[in-house]
């Protein structure tokens, strides 16, 4: 069984540069490495519901913070058995974002804590109900919230997608989910965390060290 690692943080704070560096160490040494993205838009209804959702299809559903948590989980719910498999097959998986990306989302925007009623909420719905594995470790790539604003801005320019989400562009939501975030890893919420200062400059080969420790 492999190693379940979680790259979470902020849009923009660089956590697919960084999961790509990784995973080129990790490869470097011999290692086999699965990549998931969640939410796994394109590959599952409810992840795709999410995305007509946030471009505001859907009537008001996008302003719902527990439906729109009820979706994401979802998503995740139907990858579980798959997941486990990928586990299985790899000696490292690899998720970009994970459960606490619903507690620090959601909590954030109903301007709570990491000890509140919403990240426990999201705790019992995902880990209790749903029994997803836990991961093994859970990366945080803290990077001030201007920096990954700007950073999410710049690759909204240059992508031809759709751009920003409603949630991205809200400079406010941002900066209370980098405190959130912040709170759940001291907290070790779930699992063990390993907080990441200013993700660009970090040295691969010393974050890998730390996820086969
Ligand atoms: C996976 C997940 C994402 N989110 C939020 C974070 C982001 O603002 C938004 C979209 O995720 P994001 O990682 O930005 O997807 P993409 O870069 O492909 O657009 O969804 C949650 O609130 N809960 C979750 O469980």
């Amino acid at each position: 069984m492999g190693r379940l690692i979680v790259i979470e943080g902020l849009d923009g704070a660089g956590k697919q540069t960084l999961t790509g560096t990784l995973t080129s160490e990790l490869e470097s040494r011999g290692l086999s490495v699965g990549r998931v993205a969640f939410p796994r838009y394109g590959e599952d209804v409810h992840a795709d519901l999410v995305a007509e959702a946030l471009r505001g299809a859907h009537g008001d559903l996008a302003d719902s913070v527990y439906g729109m948590a009820v979706l994401y989980a979802l998503d995740r719910q139907r990858s579980a058995a798959w997941l486990r498999a990928e586990l299985a097959d790899h000696d490292v998986l690899l998720l970009d974002r994970y459960v606490a990306s619903n507690a620090a989302y959601g909590a954030a925007r109903l301007w709570q804590h990491a000890d509140g009623e919403f990240a426990s909420w999201a705790y019992q719905l995902e880990v209790t109900r749903f029994g997803l594995p836990a991961p093994e470790l859970q990366i945080l790539l803290s990077v001030p919230s201007e920096v990954a604003a700007e950073r999410a801005e710049r690759r909204e320019r240059s992508d031809a997608g759709d751009g920003r989400d409603r949630f991205e562009s809200d400079a406010g939501l941002q900066e209370r989910c980098a405190v959130v975030y912040r709170e759940l890893a001291e907290m070790s919420w779930w699992s063990p965390w390993h907080v990441v200062e200013n993700a660009v400059t970090t040295d691969p080969s010393a974050l890998a060290d730390r996820v086969l420790a």
